[in-house]
C-alpha cells in the first residue's frame, strides 16, 4: 500500500506540525524573480484535495490546502507574476504565470468561506505548518485521469496515513456550509 503516490508531503506518512507556528513565507517555484507570500500567523483546515483545479506539484494525485484569513495575506515579492486561473470560479486563485503554482485563493463571494484564502503550505519556507487532518473530494481525482479501479487502494493509502477520506469536505466543514445556508434561508434561526 506503501506505494500509492498521493503527495509528496504525504507519502512518507503525515507529519505532525509545530504547535508554535505562527505563519511564514510562500514561495513560487521559480528560480528568477520568485513571487513571495507573507502569511501572518498559523493555518487551519489543513487537507489533501483530490479535486481537478486545485495545485498540485508533478506526479501528484492531491494537492495539499489550508485556508487562512484573508487579512492575513501579503503579497511580498513580484506580484506582477500572479494572474487569476479561473475568474469564474469560487476561489479565485492567484497562480504565478511563469511556474504555474497556486500562491493564494480568496473567496470574496457570498459564501461561507467569504474572507477566507485557501494556501498550500508546503509552499512555506518555514517547517512546522499544521498537517493535513481529512482528504477532500477523492473521487475527484477520476477527473484527472486515475483509473476508477485504483480507487480502493487510494482510499485505504489515505487511511494508512490517518487521512479520513471524503468524496467532498469532512462534516464539520459540510456541516458548517449547511448551517450558513440554513441561516440565510430562514430555516434555523439565530
Ligand atoms: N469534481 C470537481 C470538484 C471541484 C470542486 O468543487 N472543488 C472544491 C474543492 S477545492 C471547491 O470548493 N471548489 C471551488 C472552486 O474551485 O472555486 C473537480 O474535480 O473539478
Ligand atoms: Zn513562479
Ligand atoms: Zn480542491
Amino acid at each position: 500500500m506503501g506505494n500509492v503516490m498521493l503527495h509528496p508531503s504525504i507519502d512518507g506518512g503525515v507529519k505532525k506540525g509545530a504547535s508554535g507556528f505562527a505563519g511564514g513565507t510562500l514561495v513560487c517555484n521559480c528560480a528568477d524573480r520568485p513571487v513571495r507570500l507573507k502569511i501572518k500567523g498559523s493555518v487551519a483546515h489543513n487537507h489533501a484535495c483530490g479535486c481537478t483545479k486545485c495545485w498540485k506539484p508533478a506526479g501528484a494525485k492531491f494537492s495539499v490546502v489550508a485556508v487562512t484569513g484573508t487579512e492575513n495575506v501579503t503579497v511580498e515579492a513580484n506580484g506582477d507574476k500572479l494572474a487569476v486561473v479561473d475568474p469564474a470560479a469560487l476561489i479565485q486563485r492567484h497562480a504565478c504565470k511563469a511556474c504555474g503554482v497556486h500562491m493564494y485563493g480568496p473567496v470574496e463571494r457570498d459564501h461561507p468561506f467569504k474572507g477566507l484564502s485557501f494556501v498550500h503550505p508546503e509552499r512555506f519556507e518555514e517547517e512546522g505548518w499544521a498537517e493535513p487532518g481529512f482528504a477532500a473530494f477523492v473521487s475527484s481525482i477520476i477527473e484527472a485521469g486515475v483509473m476508477p479501479s485504483e480507487m480502493d487502494g487510494v482510499r485505504a493509502r489515505l487511511k494508512e496515513i490517518g487521512l479520513e477520506p471524503y468524496d467532498c469536505l469532512n462534516p464539520a466543514l459540510m456541516d458548517y456550509i449547511a448551517t450558513w445556508t440554513a441561516k440565510k434561508s430562514g430555516a434555523l434561526k439565530d
